[in-house]
Order: structure tokens, then C-alpha cells, then sequence
């Protein structure tokens, strides 16, 4: 029997806490119709992301699978998930990202359509800015980009690296029609960036809504 190329308890381990954030975003809503992503680092060559078209409020440690970092299957014959291109590019690109969430709430959907034609949505004067990493003070401002949709991941992929490449800063970014995708170095932050952007615009549509 040949070893594994990666630590089989850390898989273990991060498939607890993808189950477990599955669990609880689906309570939530966020995650309709077996719509919705999740992964988390295992170390510097691969990923645990979630099999492609499983129920995620119903994970079970056997649903999150192994890839490597340019979204090949390791040592398994499930099929990643259809997004997992958008997973691994995040800890390509930002080697302390731990982990990454991909939710589909009506909030995230409802703006990216909204807000599609701006190609982004800007937060500025909210306390709840402070809650992702680096932000100190509502007297900042937070760019969530958003980027169309498309089956061609690459195509997504490429627009995500343009963001980056232009030094811009990136915490997390809507799909057109889609949803949201955000990450942070632990299952913990990356929650806690994920609810923020969702209240965050929330009070966005509210205020489009009451100051019409
Ligand atoms: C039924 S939702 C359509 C696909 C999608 O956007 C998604 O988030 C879930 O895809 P996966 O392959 O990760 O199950
Ligand atoms: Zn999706």
C-alpha cells in the first residue's frame, strides 16, 4: 500500500470543521439546492474541498475530498468540487489562507445583481468593517468586487488574478447572479469574514431600498 502524499488526521481534522461551517451556513440559508463550496488548506501542495453536488447543511467527513493546489484529485475518485479552480487559486496566491468559503445566500445574490454594474460594492463609515483582518476603524473603505458569471472557471480564475495583479486589495468577491467568495487563515476568520460581508450588504440593500 503506497502513503499517502498528505497527513490523512489533518483531513480529518479540517473535513470536521467544513462539515460543521456546512451545518450552520445552511441553517442559515446560505446554501440552497446543494449550491455552495468550502475548503480548507492541508498543507503547502493541497487542499480539502467539498465533493461536487453534495447537500451542504448534510456533509459528512467522507463528502470533502483531497486536490492539489491546481485542483487535481489526490488519492480519491470523487469529483471536486465544479468551483474548486476558485478555491486553490485563493491559496496560490495568499499562502496564509486556511480556508474558503463559496455561499450562495439571497443577500449575496440579490447584490451581485445589483451592484454588477459598478463591478463592485463599497463599504465605507460601518463599525463592521473592523471584522475583517487589517480593517481598524468604519473610517476606511472596503472594496467587494464583483465579477461575471461563467461556467469557464479559468475565465473567472484569470479576472480574480487581474484584481490581484493590480495590487488592489481583496478580502472576498461576488459572482454575478452567484454568490460570494471569501477566505481568511482559519475556518474561524473565514466565517467571520463571510458574516460580515453578508451583513454588510444587507444594510447596503436596505438603505438602496429605504432611500428610493
Ligand atoms: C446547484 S448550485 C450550482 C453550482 C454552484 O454554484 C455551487 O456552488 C455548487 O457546486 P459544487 O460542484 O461545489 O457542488
Ligand atoms: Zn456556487
Amino acid at each position: 500500500m503506497t502513503a499517502l502524499p498528505y497527513d490523512s488526521a489533518a483531513l480529518e481534522r479540517c473535513a470536521r470543521q467544513i462539515a460543521s461551517a456546512g451545518r450552520d451556513l445552511a441553517a442559515l440559508g446560505w446554501t440552497p439546492a446543494t449550491s455552495s463550496n468550502f475548503s480548507m488548506r492541508l498543507d503547502d501542495r493541497h487542499a480539502a474541498v467539498t465533493v461536487s453536488g453534495r447537500d451542504k447543511g448534510r456533509l459528512d467527513t467522507g463528502d470533502v475530498m483531497v486536490v492539489d493546489l491546481d485542483g487535481r484529485p489526490v488519492a480519491t475518485a470523487h469529483r471536486p468540487s465544479a468551483e474548486t479552480a476558485l478555491h486553490t487559486q485563493i491559496y496560490r496566491r495568499f499562502p496564509t489562507a486556511g480556508a474558503v468559503l463559496h455561499t450562495h445566500s439571497r443577500v449575496q445574490s440579490v447584490a451581485s445583481r445589483l451592484y454588477a454594474g459598478e463591478g463592485r460594492v463599497r463599504f465605507e463609515g460601518w463599525e463592521l468593517q473592523k471584522a475583517i483582518a487589517g480593517y481598524t476603524t468604519h473610517e476606511s473603505v472596503l472594496d467587494l468586487p464583483v465579477f461575471p458569471n461563467t461556467q469557464a472557471m479559468d475565465e473567472l480564475v484569470g479576472r480574480v488574478d487581474a484584481w490581484l495583479d493590480a495590487g488592489t486589495p481583496l478580502y472576498g468577491y461576488l459572482i454575478d447572479g452567484h454568490g460570494i467568495y471569501t477566505w481568511g487563515v482559519d475556518m474561524a476568520e473565514t466565517r467571520r469574514h463571510l458574516e460580515a460581508f453578508e451583513f454588510l450588504l444587507a444594510c447596503e440593500l436596505d438603505l438602496r431600498r429605504l432611500s428610493r
